[in-house]
């Protein structure tokens, strides 16, 4: 008998930090989508693709849904939302450790309207008892009929394969759309811009919300294979230049080498990482700057 192939595509769901980018990158087994412990940094609609001899399962990860609170927020409600039209199955991933909420409740919402299947994801596993799982997804079973129920640990990449088996059981036969050695459509430019906003988030830790954009301004190959890039970070007041500058440059400094060792391993080659900052005011209501960062 032939062996059948499936394919499909899989939105990943759920509240900020639940863990959907960890998630994706212990999938894939590479960094791509941004991971910091600050809620909602992932901005743009990453698609990573999985490819193995019985399927191709390409994930998309779209921004958190959550009631918007200003224009960004409504970008990236309605981002979400346009995807969930796409796909094929939706995981709906939360956190182990957190209460069921509004905020669930709120996706739930949405996703009864979309009409999609949906599977439970419950992430974390590695924070809580076995005797707590089981009271956990019941709460959530209770609210919304999902297809299939996964308990997993992205950060320990616990039954990773079971999810796996979950997905593919939904999928309908179909051919591999991208090639086996493809992980990630997005441009190099915008990874490693959003590799810059990770190391600002990280190292700046509660001064500096969710106020800065990165753009890369250049990005060029030299003659002996190194790779010149100048980014600008924006931000939204000069009080916060000041800090991401930090005392002699040194934040700034600090930034640039952390940065810049994540885009040699992405990029495999040298980097010359030219950083930049510069206010740009109250970036996040306006929609000509929200367009003049990508953000159609
Ligand atoms: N202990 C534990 N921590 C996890 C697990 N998965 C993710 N985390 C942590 O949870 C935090 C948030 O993870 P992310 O992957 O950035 O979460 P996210 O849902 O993508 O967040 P947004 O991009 O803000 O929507 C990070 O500090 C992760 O290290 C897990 O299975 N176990």
């Amino acid at each position: 008998m032939e062996k059948i192939h499936k394919s499909g595509f899989i939105a990943v769901i759920g509240r900020p930090n639940v863990g959907k980018s960890t998630l994706i990158n212990s999938l894939i087994g590479q960094k791509i989508a941004i991971m910091s412990d600050k809620p909602q940094t992932t901005r743009n609609k990453i698609l990573c693709v999985l490819t193995q001899d019985d399927a191709q399962i390409i994930f998309i990860d779209t921004p958190g849904i959550h009631k918007p609170k200003h224009k960004l927020g409504e970008y990236m409600l309605h981002a979400a939302e346009n995807t969930l039209k796409e796909v094929d199955v939706i995981l709906f991933v939360v956190d182990a450790t957190e209460d069921l909420g509004a905020g669930e409740l709120y996706i739930l919402e949405r996703l009864q309207a979309t009409n999609k299947p949906v599977i439970l994801v419950v992430n974390k596993l590695d924070k809580i008892t076995k005797q707590q799982v089981l009271p956990i997804i019941s709460r959530y079973t209770e609210k919304y009929p999902f297809i299939g129920v996964v308990p997993i640990s992205a950060k320990e990449k616990t039954n990773l394969d079971g999810l796996l088996v979950e997905i593919k059981k939904h999928l309908e036969e179909g051919p591999q759309y991208y090639p086996s050695d493809m992980v990630t459509d997005q441009p190099e430019r915008l990874i490693v811009a959003e590799l810059v906003r990770e190391k600002v988030l990280i190292l700046t830790r509660e001064e500096i919300p969710h106020a800065i954009a990165v753009d890369v301004d250049e990005m060029t190959t030299r003659s002996n294979e190194d790779v010149y890039i100048r980014a600008t970070i924006y931000v939204e007041r000069d009080s916060q230049k000041g800090i991401i500058i930090g005392a002699k440059g040194t934040l700034l400094k600090e930034i640039g080498a952390l940065a810049r060792r994540d885009i040699e391993t992405l990029l495999g080659s040298k980097i010359y990482l030219d950083l930049w900052v510069k206010v740009k005011k109250d970036w996040r209501n306006r929609d000509g700057a929200l367009k003049s960062f990508g953000f159609e």
